[in-house]
């Protein structure tokens, strides 16, 4: 296209005729002459600002240019030999960084593809940064899109960068000082300019959370740990107070300060459940629009509850509400959790200690692997064959270790020895018991025990309530909830099978409420008559050894007061 044809273009669109133009450019001429005062006739060369303005943009980009750095390294290799220039601009249009080929330095200063370039769009006119930053939306100006005659050999393909209050900071161009004449042969520019924006924002978000909650999300499982799509950051009362500009599109706009059960059927306390321990198809968050997405969840070191618990990491604070006994014992996990002391977890069927063995697993290494052996089906020839791996920071769960016959334990102290791996053993029997029976070996009783950890049964835990309504919610995402009848009816039950049956039983009620309520009559009845009550100096001496001879808290588990323990304990010859 020759100069005058081009300037006769410009003049045909504002005048309002149809030119074929695309409309973010044609928008552009139009803000180029009527806003910015520009003459499409008397074109400019670059604009270059002086040195120490130069310094004093990149000054104030500073941590952006370091954090976007090794992302543009990355890009700039995929185009090499392609002849691209990749600059940074901050949100000033002045470029910041720039990666280019070296042999054509002359040309691309010349051209204005430079350190200290300004293509803010009152200046330089329609071109990539310009309308980037003019629109927040990625643009291909290429060619004769341009409005200034100097740049129109050529094509800028922009996308913007925000910071994570939403902001526009950056913008990512990649630009050629010639190209082909389709304009449809920079869709790949495009692709990796968006691409790379999006990851430089989500690099940025994860360097200003590192003590904070961050949730990544992705509308495909396969993608969302190596390239989620959107990430926010939560405060502890689950407001977002740190997003990608992905997350406007996954969770809707003004997302700042909106509390996470607001945009999603989730709270803080679901968290820990979507994080790396969990399959990715499995940590599915729906949406209150109806979608759902797949979530990542990334604990600070160290997460505070807004209960105001004491400090837990990350998984571990899933696990309880206020119930005190739990709250000790989460509190010793925690910090067992760092070392590689082996563990003995104990308790009645289903009261979460393969929950708990895995909590403590993603405090120290998340990403290493969690072995588990069923010891229930395991012979002494079966252990002598299992592979058990040696993977760093890795953790074996040897699940129902009571289960395993005096072979089948010789076999395991055997292999056990020079073993690595860090071993947490979950038992449904009091171990200790089965050692002075003589039904366990010692030596591998204090091979597997390196410290105890007693977790108690539903029947005696304080934080029914919030166990209850987090099982309703996991099993029924949305309004559902229980009546007072209901769920008087529920804490009188014995649960045998603990959190397990009562997470069976809500998941059945939900099926069988009519509406938004579950009452009393929707429940399905106990699966097992209630087991006879044990022996109440037994269950005394149970509950006293489980909160280390603290009368206060066995009171309270008892749901007694200090007193009436003592004049048990007296009764049964337990105290003077
Ligand atoms: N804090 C919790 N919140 C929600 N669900 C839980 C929690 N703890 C346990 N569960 C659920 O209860 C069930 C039983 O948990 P888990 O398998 O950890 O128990 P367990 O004590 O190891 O059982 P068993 O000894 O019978 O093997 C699982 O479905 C688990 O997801």
């Amino acid at each position: 296209m020759r100069d005058r044809d081009h300037v006769a273009e410009i003049d045909r669109v504002l005048k309002g005729q149809a030119t074929g133009r695309d409309s973010v450019v044609s928008r552009s001429w139009r803000r180029c002459v009527e806003r910015h005062g520009l003459d499409p006739a008397r074109p400019s060369p670059a604009h270059i600002v002086t040195a120490a303005e130069l310094r004093s943009h990149r000054e104030q980009s500073e941590r952006l240019i370091a954090i976007a750095r090794s992302g543009l390294g990355a890009l700039f290799r995929q185009v090499a030999g392609q002849n691209y220039v990749l600059l940074l601009a901050d949100a000033k249009g002045v470029t910041v960084d720039f990666f280019g080929d070296p042999r054509f330095e002359g040309e691309l200063r010349q051209a204005g593809l430079y350190l200290g370039s300004d293509w803010s769009e009152h200046l330089a006119g329609t071109c990539g940064v310009g309308a980037c930053i003019v629109t927040g939306e990625p643009v291909t100006i290429h060619q004769t899109d341009h409005f200034d005659l100097h740049h129109t050999p050529l094509s800028c393909t922009a996308a913007p960068i925000f910071d994570t209050a939403g902001q526009l900071t950056a913008v990512l161009d990649l630009s050629l000082l010639r190209s082909p004449q389709p304009k449809a042969s920079q869709n790949l520019a495009m692709t990796l300019v968006r691409t790379a924006a999006r990851r430089i924002e989500m690099a940025n978000l994860m360097a200003v959370s590192r003590r904070d909650w961050v949730l990544r999300l992705s509308s495909s499982p396969d993608f969302l740990e190596v390239d989620p799509e959107a990430a926010i950051a939560l405060d502890a009362a689950g407001r977002v107070i740190g997003m990608t500009h992905g997350a406007q599109a996954a969770l809707g706009a003004d997302l700042l300060g909106r509390r996470l059960d607001e945009v999603a059927e989730a709270r803080m306390d679901d968290l820990p459940d979507l994080m790396r321990g969990r399959p990715a198809e499995d940590r599915v968050i729906r949406l209150r629009d109806g979608r759902a997405l797949f979530g990542h969840a990334i604990a600070p070191p160290t997460a505070r509850l807004p209960r105001g618990q004491p400090l837990l990491p990350g998984g571990l604070s899933s696990l309880a509400g206020s119930d005190p006994a739990m709250g000790a014992l989460l509190a010793q996990a925690a910090r067992l959790a760092a070392s590689a002391v082996p563990l003995l977890i104990a308790g009645e069927t289903g009261t979460g200690k393969e929950r708990l063995a895995r909590a403590i697993h993603m405090c120290r290494a998340e990403a290493a692997p969690f072995r588990v052996i069923d010891c229930a089906g395991q012979d002494a020839a079966a252990l002598a064959r299992l592979d058990l791996g040696d993977e760093p920071c890795g953790t074996l769960l040897l699940r129902g270790i009571e289960d395993l016959d005096a072979p089948a334990q010789a076999v395991l102290l055997r292999r056990l020895d020079g073993c690595k791996l860090r071993i947490i053993a979950t038992a449904r029997r009091d171990m200790a018991g089965a050692v002075a029976a003589g039904a366990f070996r010692t030596d591998l009783f204090f091979r597997i025990a390196g410290a105890a950890l007693p977790v108690p049964p539903l029947r005696l835990r304080q934080d029914f309530d919030w166990l209850a309504d987090r099982l309703l919610r996991a099993a029924h995402p949305g309004e559902l909830r229980l009546s007072a009848g209901a769920r008087a009816d529920l804490k009188a039950r014995d649960w045998p099978g603990n959190l397990r049956e009562l997470a069976a039983t809500l998941q059945a009620a939900a099926l069988l409420a009519d509406g938004p309520v579950i009452d009393a009559a929707d429940l399905p009845p106990p699966l097992l008559a209630p087991a006879p009550r044990p022996d109440p100096q037994a269950e005394l001496q149970a509950v006293l050894e489980a909160c280390n001879g603290n009368m206060a808290l066995a009171a309270r588990r008892l749901g007694v007061n200090r007193s009436t323990v003592l004049r048990r304990m007296r009764r049964g010859g337990a105290a003077p």
